[in-house]
């Protein structure tokens, strides 16, 4: 069998949330893949499936029907124990809440995926991230003492630092000023370009979109637009048609 030219595929996923006449069809036979080293964004109206899409594509949540691959990895066939494993050796992620643990150092925080898989942390490629975050003189700080863009850097540290096959990100730059935004989109972009990592992120903004590859639009659970190498003008025009209709 070929090898999967996808980091993470989904093929036919439906997501239904409840049963009967109160169920929420949340995704509805979607298809999409995304490429190894591209940056994806997500967007479409509130309520149009975007987290339910992330949740599903990161193994957070188990789709109603349909696969989702990890490379090769059918996600389905997974074990709870299995999966969570997957998460934390193979996938990265970054959320609007930054999620540091508070009682632990930058470099604690960073490091964490790394003690909860029983991994050696490899001395150079912290170095390198690090440095690529611009966190070098704060390792010893708490996330009490850093702002929120300096939280998301962290965040972000976290998220490469066991070079995971895919990194997910929710609204990364949601708390964030517009000015902070942009670092941390800049960062994002430097880790695909520099770094070759796979980034999908979901956004409502059409400027952080602006800085992906390509983007999936979806409307009422389905992927109804596509977009390779947006602008922000365009990306505002899908999006003002979907909420139309949405
Ligand atoms: N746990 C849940 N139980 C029931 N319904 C849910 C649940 N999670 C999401 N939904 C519903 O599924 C649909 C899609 O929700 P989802 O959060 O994926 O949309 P979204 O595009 O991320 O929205 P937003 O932009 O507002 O965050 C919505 O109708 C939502 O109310």
């Amino acid at each position: 069998m070929l090898a999967n030219r996808y980091a993470v595929q989904l093929t036919d996923v439906t997501k239904r949330y409840g049963e009967g006449p109160d169920a929420v069809l949340a995704l509805d036979r979607v298809s999409a893949g995304i490429e190894p080293g591209t940056f994806t964004a997500v967007m479409g109206p509130s309520g149009s499936g975007k987290s339910t899409f992330l949740h599903c594509a990161a193994g957070l949540d188990r789709p109603t029907a349909g696969e989702v691959r990890l490379g090769d990895q059918d996600l389905s066939a997974l074990r709870e124990r299995r999966l969570t494993e997957l998460r934390r050796t193979r996938i990265g992620f970054v959320f609007q809440a930054f999620n540091l643990l508070p009682s632990l150092t930058v470099e604690q925080n960073i490091l964490l995926p790394l003690r909860l898989a029983g991994r050696q942390s490899e001395p150079d490629w912290l170095r390198h991230i690090v440095g690529a975050v611009d966190l070098g003189g704060r390792l010893t700080r708490y996330p009490a003492q850093l702002s929120g863009g300096q939280q998301q850097r962290v965040a972000i540290a976290r998220a490469l630092v066991t070079r995971p096959e895919v990194i997910f990100a929710d609204e990364p730059t949601g708390a964030l000023d517009p000015e902070t935004a942009r670092d941390i989109l800049l960062l994002l972009r430097q880790a695909v370009t520099d770094l070759h990592q796979t980034v999908v992120m979901v956004t409502h903004d059409p400027v952080a979109a602006a800085h992906t590859d390509q983007v999936l639009f979806l409307g009422a659970g389905r992927v109804v637009d596509g977009m390779v190498t947006p602008s922000a003008d365009r990306v505002a025009e899908v999006m003002t048609g979907l909420r139309r209709v949405a």
